[in-house]
C-alpha cells in the first residue's frame, strides 16, 4: 500500500536500491527539484521520504519532442487512411468543434498517460493552449506548449492567427511556472503562408523560445513545395527564417543530402515520429545514420495518439530502433544507446533543459522501471529498457523533484479516465450531427 503523503511534494527524498548505469545505486532529490547526489550509498541526507527500489532500472525521464496532446479524445476514432484524406475529411472537421472544456479533458487524459508510461516532458503543438498548460500545470509535468498556426494562404487569417500566438505566448510567459514554456508553431509548408512562416520565425526570436514545425513527412509535401516555391521543404522554411538552434523539426522522412546538410548546418533538432509514420505509411523513415554521421540532433516523438494511437515513449524507442534497423538493412542502426539517447538527453538539449541524465545537479525528473519479468536477467538494462519493454512497466514517475506515480498509483487517474471517456463522445456527436 502507497503512503498517500508522499505525492504531489517537493519535499528532499532518498531512493535506494535501484539499477542505474548497470550498478545498483542511491539517487538522492535535494527537496528543491534537482538530484542532489547519486552514489552507492548516500549517508548525508535529510530525506522525508525513503522510496526502496527493490532492484528497479532508474532512466531519466522520457521526452516526448512532438505530439498533439488533446489528440488521445480521438483515439481510435478514425485509422487506416491516408494522411491527408485523414486530415481533412476526418481530423479537422471533428477538432472545429473542440471547445476549450474538450481540450483541457484532452489534456489531462494525455498527462496521465504520459506520467503512467513515463515520460516527464512533452513538446506539444495544438489549439486553445492556455487549457493544455492548465492541464500541465496541475499534472506535475513538464510542457513546451506551442499555438498551431494554420493560415491557409488567407493573409487575413493569417493576422488573425498571429495576435493568437501572441497571446497565448504572453498568457503561457504570465503563468510564471518553470514547467510550462510557451513555443510558437507554424503547422507546415504546406498550411502555412511565406508570411506566416516569416513571422512565426522572427517572432521565435524575438521571445527566444523553440518553433516547432512538421517537416517533411510525406513525398506529397516534397513534390507539391518544389512545384510551388521551386524547393524542397526544408530549403523553402529556410528561406522563410525559420531553420535555426530554436528550430524542431517533426518527422523529417523524405529527406536528400543536401536537405540533410542544411538541417546540421543550422543547428535544427529533428524528431522521429516512427510509429506514426509506419501507421500513416509514409514509406519513408527518418535518414538517422546519415543524419548521425552530420552531426543533426536527432529526438524522439509520439506524434498525436490518433495516428499513434498512444504516447508510450518505451514502445516508440523499440520502434524506433527496429525501424531503422529494418529500412536501412542493417541491424547494427540505432543501438538501444541511441535509442535511449533521442529519447531524453537529446530532447533536453533542444529544449535547453538541464534534464535527461541522472546526475547530480540535474532536474530530478526520471522514472524507475519496476522488477518485473521483463527486466530478468539483467545482463544490459539499457537493451532490456529499449527492447523489453513498455511504458506501462513504469512503476514510479518523478518530475521536478515532485513524484507523481509510485507503485502505479496516480491519485485522481479515475476521474480523469472517466470526463475524458464522455467528453470525447460528446464531441464526436456533436461533429458528426447532422
Ligand atoms: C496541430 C495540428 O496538426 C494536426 N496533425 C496531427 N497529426 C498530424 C500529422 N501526422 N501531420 C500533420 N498534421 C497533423 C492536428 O490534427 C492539428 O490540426
Ligand atoms: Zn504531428
Amino acid at each position: 500500500m502507497t503512503d498517500t503523503d508522499i505525492f504531489g511534494k517537493q519535499v528532499p527524498v532518498l531512493i535506494r536500491n535501484v539499477s542505474l548505469n548497470g550498478k545498483i545505486q542511491e539517487i538522492y532529490l535535494d527537496g528543491t527539484g534537482m538530484i542532489g547526489a547519486v552514489g552507492e550509498k548516500i549517508t548525508d541526507h535529510d530525506a522525508e521520504f525513503i522510496i526502496d527500489g527493490d532492484g528497479a532500472t532508474a532512466l531519466p525521464g522520457m521526452i516526448n519532442m512532438h505530439t498533439h496532446s488533446p489528440m488521445g479524445l480521438l483515439r481510435g476514432y478514425s485509422d487506416d487512411m491516408q494522411l491527408f484524406e485523414w486530415l481533412s475529411t476526418k481530423i479537422w472537421p471533428t477538432e472545429a468543434h473542440l471547445t476549450e472544456d474538450d481540450i483541457y479533458w484532452g489534456a489531462k487524459l494525455a498527462c496521465l498517460e504520459m506520467i503512467r508510461t513515463g515520460t516527464t516532458t512533452f513538446n506539444d503543438m495544438y489549439f486553445k493552449m492556455e487549457q493544455i498548460a492548465r492541464a500541465v500545470d496541475e499534472s506535475g509535468i513538464r510542457a513546451c506548449l506551442s499555438y498551431c498556426m494554420i493560415d491557409g494562404g488567407d493573409h487575413a487569417k493569417f493576422e488573425s492567427e498571429a495576435r493568437v500566438m501572441e497571446s497565448t505566448v504572453k498568457n503561457i510567459k504570465n503563468m510564471n511556472n518553470p514547467r510550462v514554456m510557451p513555443g510558437v508553431s507554424p503547422h507546415a509548408v504546406y498550411t502555412v503562408s511565406k508570411e506566416g512562416l516569416t513571422w512565426c520565425s522572427e517572432f521565435a526570436k524575438k521571445e527566444n523560445i523553440p518553433l516547432h514545425v512538421h517537416l517533411s513527412e510525406t513525398e506529397q509535401e516534397v513534390t507539391d513545395c518544389v512545384a510551388a516555391h521551386g524547393m524542397r521543404p526544408p530549403a523553402w522554411l529556410d528561406h522563410c527564417g525559420v531553420l535555426s538552434e530554436q528550430c524542431i523539426a517533426a518527422h523529417c522522412c523524405w529527406l536528400d543530402a543536401d536537405d540533410i546538410s542544411l538541417l546540421a548546418k543550422r543547428g535544427v533538432t529533428a524528431v522521429h515520429n516512427p510509429i506514426s509514420n509506419m501507421k500513416l505509411a509514409g514509406n519513408r523513415a527518418l535518414p538517422y545514420p546519415e543524419m548521425k554521421a552530420a552531426g543533426v540532433n536527432v529526438a524522439l516523438g509520439t506524434d498525436g495518439a490518433s495516428s499513434n494511437n498512444d504516447l508510450d515513449m518505451f514502445s516508440e524507442m523499440k520502434t524506433a530502433a527496429i525501424l531503422q534497423k529494418f529500412f536501412w538493412n542493417d541491424p547494427t542502426v540505432m543501438p538501444a544507446a541511441d535509442a535511449l539517447k533521442i529519447a531524453s538527453p537529446n530532447g533536453a538539449n533542444a529544449l535547453g533543459l538541464n534534464a535527461g541524465v541522472i546526475a547530480p545537479g540535474h532536474l530530478a525528473d526520471l522514472v524507475l522501471v519496476g522488477r518485473n519479468p521483463l527486466n530478468v536477467p539483467a545482463f544490459n538494462t539499457d537493451s532490456n529498457a529499449v527492447y523489453a519493454t513498455s511504458g506501462l512497466a513504469v512503476s514510479t514517475t518523478i518530475c521536478d523533484g515532485v513524484i507523481l506515480m509510485h507503485d502505479g498509483i496516480i491519485p485522481g487517474a479515475e476521474e480523469i479516465m472517466e470526463k475524458a471517456g464522455s467528453v470525447a463522445f460528446d464531441l464526436v456527436r456533436r461533429a458528426t450531427a447532422p
